[in-house]
Parts: structure tokens; sequence; C-alpha cells
């Protein structure tokens, strides 16, 4: 018929979690198969031709490297079809905005790529699965999601990959975009947009991961009051490509960690100053020197966000200058 294709591409998560019972709070993540998601939801075949792809069936907080790859990969081979009109990741809800977000600088097409998950498992009471991928559906059909980068559509609102943040360990509202806010909202199988993320995304990008085997080394150091410097000497000892400093307020350090990093960035090591704050930008030169140590402002990329920015720009190139204007355009 003139439904338009959408592949379902299942890699686990709560989504496709079961437990014992109705209301049993605990359960096992990643247990239900591709076709029994899609045959829970059987109002989606009114508004597309639904296949599936089981690629992974993990609990997200065992998201890798490998798995990215093979999914960028994966889906835009997909997308470079003809007959595929918009991919739906089912995905955990741990990483799933370093998912979205992978993607959202690796991916080559306009059409829509939208990431989906649930906070109750799909044995729960009132679980909040079937109508997210529902929706998730509604959201790759429909003609306004191209051009807007990769979308995570979760309990009836729709987010660009790059500001939202996963923000309650338990809550079905708990992604939010606490920068920028919502793209759009789903209301009675239709999306509703009210913005577009401004910064360069899929097809506007550089990096291409066709043919990378494996990521540069790039890790997350915490600050806190009394931190230790021992993750930055275990990372600098490993040799760690880059890392990224989870700041105190304006992505500031605790001095054994600033000089831990600032000696680490004289040695090579890729620099990135974030903030643990969870909202708000980390802005260059604000409290600290940033030309004199060749550190990095991650402005409001989340330290596992800079992260993967950060990873993928030292495919590119090694010159932290470079590396800056990466975190101005993406
Ligand atoms: N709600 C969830 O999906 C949590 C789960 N641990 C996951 O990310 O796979």
């Amino acid at each position: 018929g003139d439904l338009p294709n959408i592949k379902i591409l299942a890699t686990g998560g709560t989504i496709a979690g079961a437990g014992q019972s109705a209301t049993d709070s605990s359960y096992t993540a990643g247990k239900v198969g591709v076709d029994s998601l899609i045959h829970a939801v059987p109002q989606m075949t009114k508004i597309a031709n639904i296949s599936g792809e089981q690629v992974v069936s993990i609990g997200s907080q065992d998201m890798n490297d490998e798995v990215w790859l093979k999914l960028a990969n994966r889906v835009n081979a997909l997308l470079a079809k003809d007959d595929v009109d918009g991919v739906v990741i089912t995905h955990g809800t741990d990483t799933m905005e370093e998912t979205a977000y992978f993607l959202d600088l690796t991916v080559k097409s306009d059409k829509p790529v939208v990431l989906v998950g649930a906070m109750r498992p799909s044995t729960a009471m009132s679980a909040d699965g079937p109508v997210n991928l529902y929706n998730a559906v509604v959201t790759a059909v429909d003609a306004e999601s191209k051009g807007r980068g990769v979308l995570v559509a979760m309990n009836d609102t729709v987010f660009d990959a790059r500001d939202v943040t996963k923000t309650s360990t338990t809550a079905v509202d708990t992604f939010q975009s606490p920068n920028m806010g919502p793209l759009g909202y789903v209301h009675n199988s239709d999306v509703k947009y009210q913005r577009s993320p401004e910064r360069h995304h899929t097809t506007e990008t550089v990096f291409d991961v066709s043919k990378v085997k494996a990521l540069p080394k790039v890790g997350i150091v915490y600050n806190y009051a009394n931190a230790t410097d021992l993750p930055v000497k275990a990372m600098v000892d490993a040799d760690f490509d880059g890392i990224v400093s989870a700041g105190v307020g304006n992505g500031n350090m605790y001095h054994t960690i600033f000089d831990g990093l600032a000696k680490a960035s004289k040695d090579g090591v890729m620099v990135v100053r974030s903030a643990r704050t969870g909202s708000g930008s980390t802005t260059l030169d604000a409290e600290v020197d940033d030309a004199k140590y060749g550190f990095v402002a991650s402005g409001t990329l989340n330290p596992q966000k800079a992260r993967i920015l950060l990873m993928l720009s030292l495919t590119q190139t090694q010159d932290y200058k470079e590396v800056q204007k990466m975190f101005q355009y993406y």
C-alpha cells in the first residue's frame, strides 16, 4: 500500500524487560524480542509497514563503542534504501541520550531516526513501552520530523539528541531537555513541533565512522569536594587519548585534578571541561584560562555527550583549537 516503511531496530532495555508480576519493580532488561514488541502494538500497522531487526539484547548500562559503530553503519545502510522511510530504535533509557547523540553525529540521512524506550517493564501495570513505541512510529512517519536530527520520543514528548538527558532514575517523565526544552509533543497520533535544533547534525557533520574499527579512548573524571586525582593518573597511564572533566559549577576542577589534567594536556591528552550541574553552559575562559592550558570548554554538552563529541573529534584532528570549534558547531 501507500504506507511508509519503518524499520524497528531492537537493542534491549526495559521496553523489552520482563518481571515476575505486574506490581514488582524488579525485572531483567532485554528479555523480550523485537517480534513480541511489534505484536504488542498492532495499531502501528495502520500507520506504517513495520519490520523488525534484533541488533543486540542488552541493558543499556552495557552499551559500548562496538554496538554504536554497528548501529551507525546499519542505520546508514537502511536509510540509503528507497524502500526505507525511517528507523525506530528501541533502547534502554540509561544511556539512550548517548546513543542518540552518537547517531546524531554519524548518520548521513535526513530521514527520521527515533529512539524510544520505557521506564516500566513490559509486564508492569500501566507499562509505558507500547504507547511510547506507537508514538515513536508516529514521529518516524511524520514528514515534519525530516531533517531535525536524531530524535528521542518518550512520554508523549519529542526531544533532540543533543540536549535530551535522563533526569530521574524511575519517573516516566525522566527525559528532559534542560537547556532548550522539547522539540515537540505527540498527541492523537500527531506530532506538533515547536522548534528545531540549530547545531550541525546528520548530513551536516564531518564525522564518518564507516571505516572506523575502534574509537579513540576517552574517559570522564568526576569532581567533588576533596576529590582524588587517581582516575586522572590511571587514564594517563593507560594512554587515553582524551579526558572529560565533569566539573563543579562552570566546569571548575578540584585543584589536584586541575594539576593532573594541565600536565596531561601538555603531554598531548585532549582535555575537555564540562559540568556535573545538569544544565547550563561550560563557558570558555570563564573561571579557567583555557588558552593557557589548552583546555576545551564543552558548552551545553553534559559530560557523557562531551565524551562522544571528543571521541569523534579525535578521529579528525589533534589540535585543541579545532576541537574547540567542533564544540561550537555540534
Ligand atoms: N529504563 C531502562 O531502560 C533501564 C535499563 N537499565 C536500560 O537502560 O536498559
